[in-house]
């Protein structure tokens, strides 16, 4: 069963007039992302960013934005189960076209049973929302019939929400195929649940743990179960102490063995958490993006750590360096459904057919990223896809067309002893790996890494 999640919002306080009223435009903002995730397929990380994100969104304040993401998070995380409630709940079922009515109901019903919103707010907001747009004026009614119902309900419907049942087709038969039945609804479980915050620090992660109230996790990661507030306002994040990273993703740059002082290209670099990797390691790192936008972001980023790195934007298919690298880092573009738990809306705007374009597309890379390695060089090859078809099946394809790479199995200790973790000498995590004492310090990200030497 979900909890309530707490969560700092504002809600309709009391007033004297009617504009401007104080927490609808988030509610407004919400309904209408949600609409662009779900009718549009739109990513929601670029909805919500906050130099180019949708401009509802930018109108709001830091306070707003986080609410809505937090809406939007459990909207998004619940969604099979609040269409079903909602559905049930209506004599009869909505008009094909009244689809921002239907936001608008999800956006409220996702505060109900999930955040630590006053019920009587989130009511009110949406009547005052449907109120407001004259294709569901005459709707306000039944959104607070239903509503209030829903409020009066919620500790049962909580109760009876399933987190298998929340995710598309085409998701579920992936997992199952991939890891059979049991281990598939493990990952389910784990992905239902908001994450905590993991950061990879430059040094000292004891001193870092103790500081900012975290876990020091197998490999050094400092796990963070609760952040009040925005992560760049905690202790040592303007001084570049260190940054977010999922434990699973600070994985991959730490198989490329001693590269202290060694040229190390980082292709598909932004916004650069592998390329800090490397850097802190001591390696002349390059960071290579085809985006010159998100390459800035990794400059801002690298700048903030004062950390030193080369880049390139391009397309790493056109880079032609000077000189070969000793080692290189490929962490290529994926479907990124290892991340769904903390990018839930990757479930509704992605399908198989993304997962399969994408595995081509991240064998022409790798195979671009043999020839700019010296012979006797390391490869590493990774991805935060759960799918076996950008993994495991992706290395046996480039190993039955290739002769001039071999792999390189990983070894326990490059993963701090976690040997379940390195099935056939590939690294493979799942969100329902790594079991801690809670389970805010269970689970990583899904991720996939494999190590190649190139010998010709
Ligand atoms: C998974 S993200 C990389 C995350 C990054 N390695 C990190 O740890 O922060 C994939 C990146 O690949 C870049 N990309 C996609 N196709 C590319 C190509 N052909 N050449 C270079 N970069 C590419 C995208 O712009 C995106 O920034």
């Amino acid at each position: 069963m979900a909890n309530k999640h707490k969560i700092h919002h504002s809600g309709l306080s009391e007033r004297k007039s009617a504009v401007p009223v104080p927490g609808l435009p988030a509610r407004l903002a919400a309904a209408r992302l949600l609409s662009a995730v779900i009718d549009k397929k739109t990513s929601l990380d670029g909805l919500t960013d906050n130099e180019h994100g949708h401009p509802q969104y930018l109108a709001l304040e830091m306070r707003d934005r986080m609410l809505v993401r937090a809406i939007l998070g459990a909207a998004l995380r619940h969604r099979a189960d609040i269409e079903r409630i909602v559905e049930r709940y209506l004599d009869r079922p909505l008009p094909q076209n009244a689809l921002s009515l239907k936001h608008l109901l999800h956006v409220a019903a996702a505060q109900v049973l999930y955040l630590d919103v006053p019920d009587h707010a989130a009511i009110d907001l949406a009547v005052t929302a449907a109120k407001s747009d004259p294709r569901n004026q005459r709707f306000s009614g039944l959104v607070n019939a239903i509503l209030r119902k829903l409020a009066r309900n919620a500790d049962k419907e909580r109760a009876q929400s399933s987190a298998t049942e929340n995710i598309p087709a085409w998701f579920s038969h992936m997992l199952i195929e991939a890891y059979g039945r049991e281990k598939a609804a493990k990952i389910l479980a784990a992905q239902a649940i908001e994450p905590p915050i993991d950061i990879s620090v430059k040094s000292n992660p004891e001193i870092w743990a103790e500081k900012l109230g975290g876990h020091v996790l197998f490999n050094g990661t400092v796990r963070l179960e609760h952040v009040e507030g925005a992560v760049s306002d905690l202790e040592g994040y303007q001084q570049g102490e260190w940054w977010v990273q999922d434990v699973a993703a600070s994985l991959p740059a730490r198989l490329l063995g001693n590269i202290k002082d060694k040229a190390v290209a980082d292709l598909c670099a932004a916004p650069g958490g592998k390329t800090a990797e490397l850097a802190v390691q001591g390696a002349h790192v390059t960071a290579i993006d085809l985006s010159a936008n998100r390459l800035k972001r990794l400059q801002h980023n690298m700048e903030r750590l004062d950390l030193k790195v080369a880049t390139w934007a391009g397309n790493l298919k056109d880079f032609k360096p000077e000189e070969l690298f000793d080692a290189v880092l490929l962490d290529a573009p994926c479907s990124s459904t290892g991340t769904i738990r903390r990018h839930p809306d990757i479930l509704w705007t992605k399908d198989i057919s993304d997962v399969e374009k994408l595995a081509k597309l991240q064998l022409e890379l790798l195979v671009a990223s043999i020839s700019l390695v010296k012979i006797g060089g390391l490869i590493v090859f990774a991805n935060c896809s759960i799918a076996r078809q950008e993994g495991e099946e992706l290395v046996d394809k480039v190993l039955s067309s290739r002769n001039d790479i071999t792999l390189v199995p990983i070894r326990d200790e490059e993963v701090g002893g976690r040997k379940e973790l390195l099935p056939n000498g590939v690294l493979r995590t799942t969100p329902a790996d790594l079991e801690g004492e809670t389970p805010l310090l269970s689970g990583m990200d899904g991720f996939f890494a494999a190590r190649f030497k190139r010998i010709a």
